[in-house]
């Protein structure tokens, strides 16, 4: 018998074709995946990514390979996240998702990173903000206009009905176009010229920036918000200052990547109270009233399950 095995490659577009409004599922895998992970049963096998420093051109090169039985899958994704490519009118982040058969091992698919990357991240705030954030929040504010920006009003405005969103971008400029984008749509945002005005009284906050140096202050935050912290993914960045981690309850994807990749933990010492699938299996507590900070690193499984929604889609349409 002939075997081909010739993977799949689904680019951008497929991608998008297959997970865009397809919001509910992609949250309930992740919130699966969160599950998984946290069991420590060995169903899921995630070692901390390895990364490697382009010194000369302020790069990074990420591997994040993973197993997980249950989908009987392995995937590794490989991305580079380059600071200054705005500066090249190029991505910060690019790469691959390749996703195999746990069985024999045979490559499945290679799926460009980007589109799943800002919807698995914004899928993972998602499951936290649902566990984590006050029952009705009214006012959500976006620390950022990027890739991840945008992500996450898609899903945060698709799970709420906000009274209000606003918007702050270091580039005041960057942020208007966002605000005018998404106004065009017919929504309602507005664009704020400091982080206080915009997170004033805010109930969810996002920051979703690359800053190194703290944005959000703990004054100006108030009590009870829910926190979600995406960008400063290493050990030197913060994007909160130590005294607003000091007066939240922490919650993380990963306890293990926690505590050797995000600078606002390390530098401000805090101790991680959960894993959000800790939360989820009952075994720790969702603090909605108090000051809750999610800081999200991305996991390897939250792109495995997120592909495996993309080429499970991909192949039943094929057999159509
Ligand atoms: N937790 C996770 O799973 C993931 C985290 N990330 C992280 O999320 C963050 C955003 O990524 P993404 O949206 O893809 O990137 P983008 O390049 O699309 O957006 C980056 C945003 O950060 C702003 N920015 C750049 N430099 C600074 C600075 N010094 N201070 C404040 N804001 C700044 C940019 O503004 P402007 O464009 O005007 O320069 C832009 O709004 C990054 O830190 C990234 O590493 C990304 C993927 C997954
Ligand atoms: O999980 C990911 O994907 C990323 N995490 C932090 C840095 C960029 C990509």
């Amino acid at each position: 018998m002939e075997f081909d095995s010739s993977p799949v490659f689904l680019n951008s577009e497929k991608i998008t074709r297959y997970i865009d409004g397809r919001w509910d599922s992609l949250i309930s895998c992740l919130e699966t995946s969160f599950v998984l992970y946290s069991s420590d049963d060995g169903q899921v096998i995630q070692p901390v990514r390895e990364n490697v420093t382009v010194r000369d051109y302020n790069g990074l090169l990420f591997s994040m390979p993973v197993c997980s039985s249950p989908h009987e899958a392995l995937a590794t994704k490989i991305i580079t996240v380059y600071n200054d490519n705005h500066l090249r009118g190029l991505p910060r982040i690019q790469g691959v998702i390749l996703l195999f058969s746990a069985v024999d091992g045979v490559l499945k698919a290679i799926l460009e990173a980007p589109v799943i990357t800002a919807k698995r991240t914004a899928g993972a705030t998602a499951v936290a903000t649902k566990y984590l954030a006050s029952e009705n929040p009214k006012i959500l504010a976006i620390l950022g206009a990027g890739v991840q920006a945008r992500s996450h009003f898609e899903v945060l405005t698709h799970l709420y009905n906000f009274e209000e969103v606003r918007i702050w971008n270091i580039h005041q400029n960057n942020g208007e176009k966002l605000v005018k984008e998404l106004n065009d749509k017919g929504f309602h945002c507005v664009c704020c010229s400091n982080v206080e005005e915009a997170v004033r009284d805010a109930d969810i906050i996002v920051t979703a920036t690359f800053s190194k140096t703290p944005i959000l202050k703990a004054v100006w935050v108030k009590p009870g918000a829910h926190i979600n912290v995406i960008g400063a993914s290493n050990p030197t960045s913060q994007e909160l200052d130590p005294e607003l981690m000091r007066s939240a309850v922490v919650y993380t994807d990963s306890r293990e990547a926690a505590c050797v990749e995000s600078g606002d933990i390390i530098i401000s010492e805090v101790e991680v109270y959960a894993e959000i699938g800790e939360v989820i299996l009952g075994k720790k507590e969702a603090f909605r009233d108090k000051t809750t900070v999610f800081k999200s690193l991305g996991m390897a499984v939250q792109d495995l399950v997120s592909a495996k929604l993309v080429y499970d889609a991909y192949t039943s349409d094929l057999q159509k």
